[in-house]
């Protein structure tokens, strides 16, 4: 699978967004180590505080069908002019499972960039910080 491929399967999940308010569809794609990649989209919600990222709901459905490491990339696509960058929420969340997390963050016209999440999230708060 290659970064390509990641990015335009997380575009592939705009036509599953729900975004009746913010009107901003976002698509993400977690790749596995064992080559699995797990899709989301943001799905929002008239209470808006309730509402779920992309890359979250990707990290979900992983996480409940068994795939809890080995992470190796993410890929975030949304619209617009501006790359995707994951919220605080999402980074928080990632980084519990993969901190060296690769993150492939694209913008409308498909140009994506690359991070890490250790960028994105440095001296993270995670499973190492309660020992
Ligand atoms: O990285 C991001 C940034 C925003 N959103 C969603 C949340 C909300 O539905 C909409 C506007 O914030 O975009 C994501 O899913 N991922
Ligand atoms: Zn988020």
């Amino acid at each position: 699978m290659t970064d390509q491929e990641l990015v335009d399967k997380a575009f592939e999940m705009h036509q599953y967004s729900y975004v009746p308010y913010s009107h901003f569809p976002v698509g993400a794609a977690l790749l596995c180590g064992d080559g699995r990649v797990f899709t989301g989209c943001n799905v929002e919600n008239a209470a808006f505080g309730s509402t779920i990222c992309a890359e979250r709901t990707a990290l979900l459905k992983a996480v409940s069908e068994g795939c809890r490491e080995d992470f190796l990339a993410i890929a975030i696509a949304g619209r617009g002019e501006d790359y995707c960058w994951p919220c605080g929420s999402c980074r928080q969340m990632l980084y519990e499972f993969a901190p060296d997390l690769r993150v492939l963050c694209a913008r409308g016209d498909g140009a994506f960039v690359e991070t890490k999440l250790s960028q994105l999230l440095p001296h993270g708060f995670g499973p190492k910080s309660l020992k």
